[in-house]
C-alpha cells in the first residue's frame, strides 16, 4: 500500500512548526518531511517525532540564503565549502532524527547565464554531488535531486527528468537518487506515466500534489490513483510526499487521502 507522508513545510500550517506533528499522527501519518529542521534543535523534533510513533523520511540540506532568494548551493562555482559544511550539518540532524534521505537543492542558474557559465555549473554539481553521496553512503543514507519546474523556481538548475537520470549516471555513486515530484514533472514535461517507467530505476522519493493550484492532489490535470497504482506495480515501496498547500484547511481537504488509510482520527 502507498505509504503517505505529511510534508510539515506545506500541511498543518494552521499549527506552529513543532505542534504539526501531532497534528499529522492524530490523523493517521506515519512519516513526515519538511523543508528544513535547522531553526529547531534536533531532540526537540526527535521528541515529537518519538511522541507520535513518526518515522523521519526526509528533509533538505541547507540551501544557502533561502530568505535572499536561494534555492540550493549545489551547483554554485565558489561556494564548494559552504556546501560540504551544509552537507555535515544536514548529516549530524538526519543522524539525530533517524532520517534516511537527505534532498541537496542544486541552486540557480544566473540569468544571463551562457553556455561557459552553465557548464561551471554543471561541473560544480557533479563535484559536490559525488562529495555528498559519498558522505551519505558513508552514514547509511540517500541522497537525492530534484527537478523542479521553472514556474515556481526560475532559473533552478535541474528541471527535466532525463537531466536527472544523466547527472545520477554521471555522479556514478549508488547511494544518490532521484526525488521524482510529479506535480513539477507534469509542469515541465508530462507524460508521467512514461517519465515514470524510465525514472522508476533511481527514483528514491516520491510527492505529489494537485497541477496547476499545487493545492490537493484530487483535482487538476493528473489523474493520481492511477499513477500510484502504476508506480506500486512498478514495485515502488517508498514514501509519497504530500507536498500541496491545502486549499481551505488541511484535515477538511483530507478526503482523498483515506483510500491510504488516512483522514480519520485516530
Ligand atoms: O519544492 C519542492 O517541490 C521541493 O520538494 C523542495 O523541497 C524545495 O522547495
Ligand atoms: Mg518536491
Amino acid at each position: 500500500m502507498i505509504k503517505l507522508a505529511a510534508n510539515l513545510s506545506m500541511l498543518f500550517t494552521e499549527h506552529e512548526f513543532l505542534d504539526r506533528f501531532s497534528a499529522a499522527a492524530e490523523v493517521g501519518f506515519k512519516g513526515v518531511e519538511y523543508l528544513f529542521p535547522y531553526a529547531f534543535e534536533a531532540q526537540d523534533i526527535r521528541q515529537r517525532l518519538d511522541a507520535h510513533g513518526l518515522k523521519q523520511v526526509l528533509f533538505n540540506l541547507p540551501p544557502g540564503d533561502w530568505d535572499a532568494g536561494e534555492r540550493g548551493l549545489a551547483s554554485l562555482p565558489g561556494r564548494e565549502q559552504e556546501f560540504r559544511d551544509s552537507v555535515e550539518v544536514a548529516l549530524r540532524y538526519a543522524e539525530a532524527l533517524d532520517c534516511p534521505r537527505l534532498h541537496a537543492m542544486a541552486g540557480l542558474l544566473p540569468e544571463d547565464a551562457d553556455d561557459a557559465v552553465y557548464r561551471r555549473h554543471h561541473a560544480s554539481y557533479i563535484d559536490n554531488l559525488r562529495y555528498a553521496a559519498e558522505a551519505c553512503a558513508s552514514a547509511g543514507r540517500t541522497l537525492l535531486i530534484e527537478p523542479i519546474n521553472g514556474r515556481d523556481m526560475p532559473g533552478f538548475f535541474l528541471q527535466t527528468q532525463q537531466q536527472a537520470r544523466d547527472i545520477v549516471r554521471e555522479v556514478g555513486v549508488d547511494s544518490l537518487k532521484v526525488q521524482f515530484d510529479l506535480y513539477h514533472c507534469q509542469i515541465v514535461q508530462g507524460d508521467l506515466m512514461h517519465e515514470m517507467e524510465a525514472q522508476y530505476p533511481q527514483i528514491g522519493h516520491v510527492q505529489i500534489a494537485g497541477v496547476p493550484e499545487r493545492h490537493e492532489p484530487d483535482r487538476g490535470e493528473v489523474n493520481y490513483p492511477q499513477l500510484l497504482e502504476h508506480l506500486e506495480g512498478l514495485g515502488y515501496r517508498g514514501w509519497v510526499g504530500c507536498e500541496y498547500r491545502p486549499r481551505a484547511g488541511t484535515v477538511a481537504g483530507l478526503g482523498w487521502a483515506s483510500a491510504y488509510g488516512i483522514g480519520g482520527r485516530t
